[in-house]
């Protein structure tokens, strides 16, 4: 569909093909490596994410043999790549480049850089004027983007763009970057996204990056930990690019950056591109995930400077194609972020894989060979630079909570021993920064725990949500049926929930991720709720989550790092609450415990109270929450039966598609009946038939008590508050000053 629209636009009048010319002396080319553009496509058809793929190119001869057709083009436009076979080729997706290498405005100069870069006036009118058109055109670009609910692309670059130019204006001290000695250029950049001086990890790391040191950086969650290796591998960029301008150098991409989530490369790409935003010329930047059409990465990746992509879509690619992967094997870096989680036995085969086909050598290739003077053996060596980075590395926190809790596990010692085994370094021993050695969790988190009946936890979830009416707020759970169950439940409690997780389409978890982060306060709603499995866990940077809340017991303490860290993020603060079932509370304690002290990994279990290591348990009143169970079970019901008559609606529709093919009649009564469908079983299948067979009445009939229900007054027995709509806020307000108990130190 896509191709034939496609060759409608190339075909139309003016478009700069040409067919059935003279080939001779012309050089035929791939389809891929042409100078393709995207075509604009009115927002009525909703062109999210480039779907229609429609693309133009100028410029470009066909040459058609037989049935094959051939592309000639007059310049040889990307280096590097050009062996890609001739072919005839389906295209059918976009390709809209996201970074870019044309030459940008000058950059603003701020106080720290004025030594280094003095403007004369003109030059800052220029700038102002310049600045000023770019302001323009993003406030028209945010418009459209506001105008178009399904646009998703940019999903986490968009809210920041605004600030960076709020802060063009003021004046920044930008003293405390220089000792890093940074280009002016960068000071520059970093001054423009305000930020005013170097987060602990950046002030460690980049230094030993740009000595050419390997590094494995551990800092906690939210302390910048992108930009620790983002900054060196643009500086190396810049620093190369003007070298190739002096010499006939090919481009070649500088830097491979693994990412255990779509989601996580995502924001890795968006994040290095806002960085560049302010450079006069830029590295070409671009994602390389599945879940996105691989023809348009395949383009892309001719041209990248910098590439970030998660390891099952990367290998895909690499393992096709002798060009990406020869080129790949020049990188400069190759950084490995959330290290533990990618390197995880057992997690990503393809991570090792890629590893291992960036060591081998190519043809025409040379290893270099060192002593390795620490066991005699010798070693390769690679000139590329490897950087890992991790809020967690210690082995122990993978540990899984159920089974017994040992807390002499590896140490850090041990841990780098594991990482050298896995990686190849280029140094014997590369340069291990660790910023938060006795705790792990972030500096401005507050944690708590609340213990409940197993069968209560949806109960204590709507009241900790109720206590939070106007805050951002993310829930975990372990499993994708429970964040389907959940959303809805939620939603049915007329709460803005959103679902994340592995099995839904890219488009749909990337549209998630942006209602989620739409800001409802203009519109006095409460604000919104993600629900979503451990996809969401490991380097998410959304704004303004407050309120993390474990619906299930994270299964390891890394974990529990991690999830808790998608709040209290750089200066800001955040609350992390757990729901516990009365099995679960004391070996979620001890395993909250190993990642408060590093000495707890060595500490007896005695010992642990006494050091006050551990989580506080939250007081919270019971009497009150019993108040919301009617409201509760009623959602719950609904919930229940619209997911068991959707299921039920599927396997009929298969049994229906079996029969068919089989030639029999299909008769779902008789079938039940005769046993084949399983009547018995677990007590859950058992529930899911019995919600089959309520009636579509008896479902109207609780959605209309609920509905009334949440018009009506909650009797909290302290003062007769609403619970719905804005009256929740004023119920939070109740008389004590608190609604569901005191939670001490929470803030809740
Ligand atoms: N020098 C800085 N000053 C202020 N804010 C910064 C600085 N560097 C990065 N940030 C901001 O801090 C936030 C967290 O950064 P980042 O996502 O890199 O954290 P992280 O350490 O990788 O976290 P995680 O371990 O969860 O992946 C981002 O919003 C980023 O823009």
């Amino acid at each position: 569909m896509a191709i034939d629209k496609k060759r409608k636009r190339t075909e139309a009048p003016g478009a700069n093909f040409k067919r059935q010319r003279s080939n001779a002396g012309k050089r035929v080319t791939s389809v891929d490596s042409l100078a393709w553009k995207s075509v604009e496509v009115p927002e009525m058809f909703n062109d999210a994410e480039g779907f229609y793929g429609l693309e133009e190119v100028e410029g470009v001869d066909i040459i058609r043999e037989g049935n094959t057709v051939k592309f000639v083009n007059e310049s040889d436009k990307f280096e590097g790549f050009d062996d890609a076979p001739v072919e005839s080729e389906a295209i059918s997706e976009g390709d809209s480049p996201s970074g870019s290498a044309e030459p940008k405005a000058p950059a603003p100069s701020k106080k720290a850089s004025k030594a280094q870069l003095k403007d004369s006036e003109t030059q800052q009118a220029d700038v102002k004027a310049q600045r000023k058109e770019k302001k323009e055109q993003k406030a028209a670009k945010v418009e459209s983007v506001d105008a178009d609910p399904e646009l998703e692309t940019n999903v986490f670059a968009q809210a920041v763009d605004l600030a960076e130019d709020e802060a063009e204006d003021n004046d920044i001290d930008m003293s405390e970057w220089v000792p890093l000695d940074l280009s002016p250029q960068m000071l520059s950049s970093l001054a423009r996204l305000k930020f005013s001086k170097p987060t602990v990890i950046q002030a460690q790391a980049i230094p030993e990056v740009m000595n050419g040191h390997d590094v494995i950086g551990k800092a906690s969650t939210g302390s910048g930990k992108t930009l620790a290796f983002g900054i060196p591998i643009v500086e190396r960029w810049l620093a190369k690019a003007a070298a190739r301008k002096e010499s006939s150098e090919t481009k070649q991409p500088i830097a491979l950056i693994l990412s255990p989530t779509r989601e996580l490369a995502h924001q890795i790409a968006d994040h290095l591109k806002r960085l560049c935003a302010g450079l006069t010329t830029s590295p070409y930047i671009c994602s390389v995930t599945g879940g996105l059409a691989v023809q348009k990465q395949q383009r892309q990746l001719q041209k990248a400077d910098v590439v970030i992509g998660t390891p099952g879509r990367m290998w895909e690619i690499m393992s096709s194609s002798n060009s990406v992967l020869g080129a790949l094997r020049g990188i400069d870096f190759l950084v490995i972020d959330e290290a533990d989680r990618l390197l995880k036995d057992g997690h990503f085969k393809e991570a090792e894989e890629i590893l291992i086909a960036l060591d081998r050598t190519g043809p025409g290739e040379e290893e270099e060979e060192e002593d390795d003077e620490s066991d005699g053996e010798p070693a390769t060596r690679h000139h590329r630079q490897t950087l890992v980075f991790s809020a967690t590395f210690n082995k122990a926190l993978q540990q899984k909570l159920a089974g017994k809790a040992r807390y002499n596990l590896m140490g850090d010692a041990e841990s780098l021993e594991y990482l050298l085994r896995k990686l190849n370094f280029r140094e014997p021993r590369p340069k291990f920064l660790d910023t938060n050695p006795v705790s792990q969790m972030a500096e401005n988190l507050k944690e708590g725990l609340i213990q409940c009946g197993d069968s209560e936890k949806d109960l204590y979830l709507y009241a900790v949500l109720l206590l939070q009416p106007t805050r951002r707020a993310l829930v975990f759970t372990n499993s994708i049926n429970t964040v389907r169950r959940l959303t809805t439940f939620l939603q049915n409690l007329n709460l803005p929930a959103f679902a994340l997780h592995s099995d839904m389409e890219q488009k749909a978890r990337l549209r998630s991720i942006e209602r989620f982060k739409a800001d409802n306060t203009k519109t006095n709603q409460t604000s919104s709720i993600l629900v979503a499995t451990d996809v969401a866990a490991r380097g998410l940077d959304i704004p303004n989550i407050d309120l993390v809340i474990h619906y299930h017991v994270p299964r390891s303490a890394d974990d529990y790092v991690h999830r808790s860290g998608r709040t209290a993020r750089a200066t800001n603060s955040g609350v992390s609450v757990l729901l516990c079932g009365p099995k679960e509370a004391v070996p979620t304690q001890r395993l909250i415990a190993k990642v408060h002290a590093a000495a707890a990994v060595n500490m007896p279990k005695s010992k642990l109270a006494s050091a006050g290591v551990g989580v506080q348990t939250i007081d919270i009143d019971r009497r009150l929450v019993a108040h919301l169970r009617p409201r509760v079970d009623l959602s719950k019901k609904i919930t229940e039966t619209t997911i068991a008559k959707e299921k039920g609606a599927k396997e009929d529709d298969w049994m229906k598609k079996a029969a068919e093919e089989l030639g029999v009649e299909y008769d779902s009564e008789e079938l039940k009946q005769a046993g084949s469908w399983k009547g018995k079983g677990s007590g859950k299948k058992q529930r899911e038939k019995e919600a089959r067979g309520v009636s579509k009445a008896e479902v109207k009939q609780w959605r209309w008590e609920l509905k009334e229900l949440l018009k009506k007054r909650v009797n909290t027995g302290v003062s007769e508050k609403y619970l719905s709509g804005v009256d929740v806020d004023a119920l939070l307000r109740g008389a004590r000053g608190d609604f569901l108990g005191q939670v001490k130190g929470l803030g809740l």
